[in-house]
């Protein structure tokens, strides 16, 4: 029956050799340099992106880092790796059969999954076996190698959450900044995505000014675009410049898929006078 079929085939994905790791090149001495330099210094080449084996990063306008090819299939040589796309065609299949809620007012209108780590039994990780590998990738992975790499300070806590974007759905601006955010990531899982499809992550510069003493700043224009390219990872710290926004989907034929979330840590109290915090739940 087609239900053994599958059976069969999840099976064999989840042996060893077909389970993809984090891209080898995020470990190299180099790479991290730069990634610490635009987390840390605040400036890379004046702010100018910093390209690096299939890698973006740049402290402009604030602390973001694109990885391209994030997962892949550990490989014989190691200049060689094998992007992960069975396991991750794979995995999206298993991420839309997930409990999706439509959330829409006038800054939000998508549809996202309730928080997918930690909560077995509701909607979680452990609905898709594909999908807790990727949970145990950031854990025990990624996690160690954004603490090394950023020495920002992070505690133990991740969240995930898993947004689809339909035509005409968008995410106004907005800087992620609630108690504890330290770091936001988001990893794109939707196939042949191009700039025509609409859906950019677009990253605003922003204005300082004075409130009640202390600096605030406002977003004024989108000055950089990032492509939701199929299977890359975009890390940015959430700071109070952290301003960003996914333009209007405007293809009818495909959806925008991603895994998002936070790596959490200690955060300084900051002022928000006219801010809206989106709800997540
Ligand atoms: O999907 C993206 O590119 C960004 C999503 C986002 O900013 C959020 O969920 O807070
Ligand atoms: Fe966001």
């Amino acid at each position: 029956s087609s239900e053994n079929q599958n059976k069969t085939k999840l099976k064999k994905i989840s042996q060893s050799t077909y389970k993809p790791i984090l891209n080898p090149k995020i470990f190299e001495e180099n790479f991290r340099n730069q990634v610490r330099t635009a987390f840390t210094n605040g400036n890379v080449k004046n702010g100018e992106p910093v390209n690096h084996n299939n890698a973006v990063c740049s402290s402009q306008p604030f602390p973001y880092c694109i990885i391209n090819d994030f997962l892949c299939l550990p490989s014989n040589s190691t200049t060689d790796t094998e992007p992960a796309n069975s396991f991750l065609l794979e995995l999206k299949e298993q991420l839309l059969k997930l409990n999706f809620n439509p959330k829409s007012n006038d800054l939000y209108q998508f549809a996202q999954t309730s928080e997918l780590i930690g909560k077995p039994g509701i909607n979680g990780a452990n609905e898709s076996s594909l999908l807790r590998h990727v949970v145990t990738l950031l854990h025990h992975k990624l996690l160690p190698w954004l603490r090394d790499t950023t020495t920002i300070k992070l505690n133990d806590d991740v969240d995930m959450f898993c947004a689809q974007y339909k035509e005409t759905d968008y995410l106004l601006c907005h800087d992620d900044e609630l108690e504890n955010r330290r770091i936001a990531y988001v990893y794109y899982l939707s196939p042949d995505w191009s700039i025509n499809d609409g859906g950019a992550l677009q990253l605003f510069n922003s204005n300082q000014r004075e409130y009640n003493g202390s600096a605030i700043f406002d977003p004024s224009s989108v000055i950089h675009e990032i492509v939701p390219k199929f299977n890359s990872l975009v890390l940015f710290e959430v700071c109070p410049t952290s301003y960003h926004q996914v333009a209007e989907i405007i293809t009818s034929t495909k959806t925008r898929l991603s895994l998002t979330g936070w790596f959490h840590g200690p955060t300084e109290p900051r002022p928000h006078p006219d801010h809206q915090i989106r709800d997540q739940s």
